[in-house]
This record gives structure tokens, sequence and C-alpha cells, in this order.
């Protein structure tokens, strides 16, 4: 984290006087996108005008399938590139740097496990995913000692993370016989392994055992909790709305709509196009995030 930003640390309740409009400025913005265009042919998927993503909040990008959600993602983590549009984080551009730089930058995203990483183990995925050995940027990462402490304090490193997410006792399991909610806990572990400032998570919920659900919720929570901003697009509107602090929604390309997850959610406009019927319904029972209900559940999602 810069210097700049140990100064300020925001917490949701700066967002309060925020206006509830798509564009709207950020008390603290973190990431701010400009005229991010990306066409695929005569098809326009992402017109971003102007975006501002706060500080240490967790922000939910939801709209309909189609809407650009993924597209705009992969563009801001330099997995795409775009017609035209600047971003910055920190202050810093990122418009035109790779997945790696942006990485370095501290905005992390994570990925959904492949198969090729279901054949490795968890702690091996864990590895994979840690930055690079330092020696190597001196050339001398073919001395054993240097890549015997890089590795041992990876190892160390990755197990302290598997741990806060109950999956070190499944450190030599194949990451491929995991549960769905396993997965997406490991997505995640895999992610903190880079020490980021920002995480972005795809569909986090998607394919998790209702159960587990609570569980990653307060997982995200706990991440934001200690300072880090999240974004996170999701289809799941319980767990959008018992979570995050702001709401940004995106339909054909553009931003439609953003504040509170509590007035989104009620814009008619939101509502018809995208939400169907069950929109009032919150998941949020916080006594489920007790944790001896957590551990009960994780416990029993183990077992499956
Ligand atoms: N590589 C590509 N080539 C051509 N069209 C693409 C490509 N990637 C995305 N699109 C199109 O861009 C549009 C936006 O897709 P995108 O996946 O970003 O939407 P989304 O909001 O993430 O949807 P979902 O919620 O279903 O994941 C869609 O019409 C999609 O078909």
């Amino acid at each position: 984290m810069s210097a700049e930003h140990t100064a300020t640390v925001s917490t949701p309740s700066d967002l309060e006087t925020v206006a509830a409009t798509p564009g709207a400025a950020k008390p603290n913005p973190i990431l701010v996108a400009d005229h991010v265009v990306r066409r695929f042919g005569g098809m326009t998927a992402v017109d971003v005008d102007h975006l501002e993503v706060q500080e240490g909040v967790i922000t939910a990008l939801i709209g309909p399938n189609g809407a650009g959600k993924t597209t705009f993602f992969n563009l801001l983590t330099g997995f795409d590139t775009p017609n035209t549009g600047q971003w910055s984080f920190q202050g810093r551009s990122l418009t035109g740097k790779g997945g790696a730089a942006v990485a370095k930058a501290g905005v992390v995203r994570t990925f959904q496990l492949t198969k090729a990483l279901g054949r490795l183990t968890v702690l091996q995925n864990m590895l994979l995913a840690s930055p690079t050995n330092p020696g190597e940027k001196l050339g001398l990462s073919w001395l054993p000692f240097v890549w015997k402490k890089h590795e041992a304090e990876a190892t160390e490193k990755a197990m302290e993370i598997l741990s806060r997410f109950k999956l070190d006792a499944k450190a030599s399991d194949y990451a491929g016989s995991l549960s769905g909610g396993q997965r997406k806990l490991l997505e995640m572990a895999r992610a903190l392994m880079t020490d980021p400032t920002m995480i972005m998570l795809d569909e986090p919920m998607a394919g998790v055992n209702p159960a587990l659900v609570q569980s990653l919720l307060g997982h995200v929570q706990a991440l934001r909790d200690e300072g880090m901003t999240v974004l996170f697009v999701e289809h799941d509107m319980h767990a959008v709305r018992h979570i995050s602090d702001w709401v940004v929604v995106m339909a054909e390309g553009h931003i439609v709509a953003e504040g509170p997850p509590s007035t989104v959610m009620k814009d008619q406009a939101v509502v018809d196009a995208y939400l169907g019927a069950h929109h009032d319904t919150d998941l949020g029972d916080d006594s489920l995030l007790d944790p001896e209900v957590l551990a009960r559940l994780e416990a029993e999602e183990e077992n499956r």
C-alpha cells in the first residue's frame, strides 16, 4: 500500500454522502476508469464513461448476462485491451499494463480453477500464485540456498492462508477433488498470495453449496474489514444485497445505475431489467455468520 493510502482509512460509512447516480464521484476513489470502450466486431461489449471505485469497501458489479461485466474485469486487470479508455489505481495509470504489472500494482483477480490446476495439489496451486522469487531479479535464483529460502517462505505463507480458509488439511489433496465451495475458497486464497490492495472476484458464489455461501460471504467481509478493497461480479442477488457497500449496475456495456444496495435494488428500471420477483428477500441472517455455526457448516462441507 502506498504512503498516501496508509494515511486514509475508508469505511463503508464514507459512502453515505455519495450521490446514487452512474459515474458518481467518491470521497476516496482507489480505481478510476474513463471512456473505456471494447468492441467485438460491430458489437460494443463495454462502454463505460466514468467509474470510481471507493477504497476499502465492497463494491458489487451486477447486470444481466452479456452486460459486459467480465469483459470490463478483463480490461481493468490487463487480460484484454480496450479500443479506447484510461484507468488508474491509487492515482497511477494502469492503462495498457498487462496482468503481471496490474498484479504488481496491487490489484489481483480470481480465476476459475481450470482442469489443469485441478491436477495439482492445493499447496502447489498456492505456490504457483506466489510472487516471483526475488532472487530471479538478481539472477541468483539458481543458487540452492536462494530458492530453498524463497520456497520455504512461500510455503509457510501458503499454509497460513490455507488455514485461514480451513483448507490446510487439504494441502496435499488434488485441487480437482475439492467441492465447489472449497474451490472458490482456494481461488480466493491463491489471490491473497500476492498481498493485494484490491481483490477482484468473478462470481465467487457460483456453484457453491448454499451452506457455504454464508462462510464465503464472511471471508469477503473479513477482507474488507482488514482494509482491502473488494470488487466482485455476482449473479446471486442475495449475496450482493447482504455484503455489498455499493452496487454498480451494467447493462449493454454501460453503467446504468449505482448506489447503496438498498437504493439500487429498489430502482424500478433495475428490478424490471434484472432482479426478478425475489429482489426484496435478504439472505442476511447474521446469526449464520456466528463462528461456531460457520465451523459446523464448513465441517459438513468438508465431509461431503
Ligand atoms: N472474445 C469475445 N469475442 C466476441 N464477443 C465477446 C467476447 N467476449 C465477450 N463477448 C461478448 O461481449 C458481450 C459481453 O460479454 P461479457 O461476458 O463481458 O458479459 P457478462 O456481463 O460478463 O455476462 P455474464 O453475466 O453472462 O458472464 C457479450 O455479448 C459477449 O458475447
